[in-house]
């Protein structure tokens, strides 16, 4: 079994970079949404991914934002990956040339199989809860609406920290983890130990 990958979201100062990369990050993630607490600004971003090292992806998250506005960021800011994180289309999501996520927003009712068939470009499927304000809220979903033996990469997040990430990645084993608010001291702020313990979670369970 191949190791769980980590992707580290919402970050806004270059010593959470650091510490994230630093204790073995796969992948660093900028939310370009400005209603976001953890929300960046494209100058900021640029000098944040200048610190990145080979082979630590740089992903771009957005929310049902205009092609001018992602292109305006991809002008700047040397995105890898976008992870669209809002009610965009397989189309809408194609549009800017670079590989990307598709996140779904899990409840009651969601059929992911049918999400995932409306979305056959995307290089992966992300789950996150449905809460308020499209993501980053800190809040778990019912990992058993996950089909078992789902066939596209999956990126679990929603609401993962130190203390239930081991169990996530057993229960669930998707192909990565992604942590925003349980690696935090307050929104928008990184807290390295919580990032090595959470890391260090991952690959407990990894084994
Ligand atoms: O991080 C945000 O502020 C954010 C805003 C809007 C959409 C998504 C957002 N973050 C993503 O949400 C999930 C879950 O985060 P959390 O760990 O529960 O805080 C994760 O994929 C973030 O990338």
């Amino acid at each position: 079994m191949s190791r769980t990958r980590i992707k580290i979201c919402g970050l806004t100062r270059p010593q959470d970079v650091r510490a994230a990369v630093e204790h073995g990050a796969d992948a660093i993630g900028f939310v370009f949404y400005p209603h976001s607490p953890r929300a960046v600004g494209i100058e900021q971003a640029a000098e944040l991914v200048a610190l990145l090292p080979p082979f630590v992806t740089s992903v771009g998250l957005f929310v049902n934002a205009a092609e001018a506005e992602v292109n305006a960021v991809l002008q700047r800011v040397p995105l890898q990956l976008l992870q669209f994180h809002g009610d965009e289309t397989d189309a809408q999501c194609a549009r800017h040339g670079r590989p990307w996520i598709k996140a779904a927003r899990m409840r009651q009712g969601v059929d992911l199989v049918e999400f995932s068939s409306l979305h056959p470009r995307a290089s992966g499927v992300l789950v996150d809860a449905f809460v308020d304000g499209y993501g980053g809220g800190g809040k778990t979903f019912d990992w058993s609406l996950i089909p078992e033996g789902f066939e596209r990469p999956l990126v679990l997040s929603g609401g993962l920290d130190v203390d239930n990430v081991v169990e996530a990645v057993r229960r669930v084993r998707p192909w990565a983890v992604d942590v925003s608010s349980g690696v935090e001291s307050a929104k928008g702020i990184k807290d390295a130990v919580k990032i090595a313990a959470f890391i260090a979670g991952v690959r407990h369970a990894d084994g």
